[in-house]
């Protein structure tokens, strides 16, 4: 039986797809994997029990992603999968910070129960008078799954759209449209456009990378829309800059006791990915990946550990190793089943960084003997036999 457990709610769709063979468990000890959303694992005890994390979302920072590698816990992310949901919330960001939408409805709701709001409407609506979007320039920063549906959705209600990104993938550079204006550097983007949206990943070379410097080269009134992570901007800074002016409005989906209370702030409460539909997306791709990765030992979609596709497993046993990058692993791996005469039929080994991922199938079973000396290899973090 495999057990998992759910850090957050995971959409009924996804975990529907648990075969008899799983089984929920509410104990986080017990666990063979994880579900989460956005709970914090950042300070958990990871247990040795633990195999795989499936993160049903895009951003990992709740994650300790390197601690989890180093224990031979792989962790999934589930790419895309919200997207569309953060494209239409992004949109939305742009309306209302060009049309005082906010002021406005929150005016409306001061007058409701006067027997002439009619006529107030109509005498103090100017207060609320906005701008249009057409036509103007609007920057992405980061052209991933999210910053391209931005850039192509602007596109199409009348933007000119610039669009940055120096690691883009193929896949991406495919689905964006050729209308997009593609620059080198962040600084094209800051200078030339009247909105900002980032659509990066919170790293460390990303993190407040909106900040006194790069709003001071800005234009004046510019449009700011963070929907990424609030850490990705310099909240002081932020304040400033729309207390003078300099920044027209600020668009954010990640509250905090700051831009709360932020002055030309519109905060808005994590809803990006809180749709019915980008809920079953991330839910139905993060169980497959785990269910993938504990009946056959394939990994797709990870962020700590290569991608690996073994199909299923024809011999007798199949043995997934998570292990460091460094020399020597798989002549040691096949060692000891060359000393048990054993033949391999089949071997995958694929690295990522500091880590690495070995598939051996092999004729016959594996012994307590031989498992215990795969575990006792330097470098080898995890021994699984399926
Ligand atoms: N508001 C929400 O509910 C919500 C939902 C999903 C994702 N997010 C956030 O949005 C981020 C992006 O999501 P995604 O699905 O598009 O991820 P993604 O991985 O598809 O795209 C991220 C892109 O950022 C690029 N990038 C990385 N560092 C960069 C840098 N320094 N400068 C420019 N580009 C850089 C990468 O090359 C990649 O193309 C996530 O990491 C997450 O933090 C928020
Ligand atoms: O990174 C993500 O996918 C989003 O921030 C969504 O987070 P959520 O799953 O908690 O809504």
């Amino acid at each position: 039986m495999v057990k998992y457990n759910c850090l957050n709610p995971i959409a009924p769709i996804g975990l529907e797809l648990f075969t008899e063979s799983y089984e929920k468990v509410d104990n986080i000890e017990e666990a063979d994997s994880l579900l989460v959303r956005s709970a914090s694992m950042l300070d958990m005890e990871l247990p040795d029990n633990l195999k795989a994390i499936a993160r049903a979302g895009a951003g990992v920072n709740n994650i300790p992603v390197d601690k989890c590698a180093e224990k031979g816990i792989v962790v999934f992310n589930t790419p895309g999968a919200n997207a569309n949901g953060v494209k239409e919330l992004v949109i939305a960001g742009l309306m209302l910070a060009s049309r005082n939408i906010v002021g406005g409805i929150n005016w409306v709701q001061t007058v409701k129960d006067d027997e002439n709001i009619a006529k107030l409407v109509e005498k103090g609506k100017s207060k609320f008078a906005g701008k249009e979007i057409e036509g103007k320039k609007l920057g992405v920063i980061g052209l991933g799954a999210i910053g391209v549906l931005v850039a192509n959705a602007a596109k199409r209600l009348g933007m000119e759209v610039y669009g940055c990104d120096p690691y883009i993938s193929v896949k991406h550079a495919w689905n964006l449209s050729r209308d997009i204006i593609y620059v080198k550097t962040k600084e094209e983007i800051y200078r030339t456009c009247d909105y900002i949206t980032v659509h990066v990943p919170l790293l460390d070379d990303t993190k407040k990378m909106i900040n006194k410097d790069t709003i001071a080269l800005m234009k004046d009134g510019v449009i700011v829309l963070n929907f990424a992570r609030d850490l990705l901007v310099n909240d002081d800074d932020m304040a400033e800059a729309l207390k003078s002016g300099k920044v027209a409005a600020y668009v954010t989906d990640f509250p905090n006791a700051k831009t709360a209370n932020m002055e030309g702030a519109i905060a808005i409460p994590h809803l990006g990915a809180s749709t019915e539909e980008s809920e079953d997306n991330c839910a139905v791709m993060a169980v497959k990946e785990i269910m993938e990765y504990m009946e056959n030992g394939t990994i797709k979609n990870s962020v700590n550990y290569p991608d690996c596709d073994a199909g299923v497993c024809v011999s007798g046993k199949r043995i997934t190793i998570c292990h460091k990058n460094i020399p020597n692993m798989l002549t040691q791996f096949t060692g000891l089943f060359s000393v048990e005469n054993i033949n391999i039929s089949n071997l995958i080994n694929k690295s990522k960084g500091d880590f690495a991922y070995t598939v051996l199938d092999i004729e016959g079973d594996v012994s307590e003997s031989t498992a215990q000396k795969l575990n006792s290899i330097n470098g080898v973090l995890k021994v699984r036999i399926l």
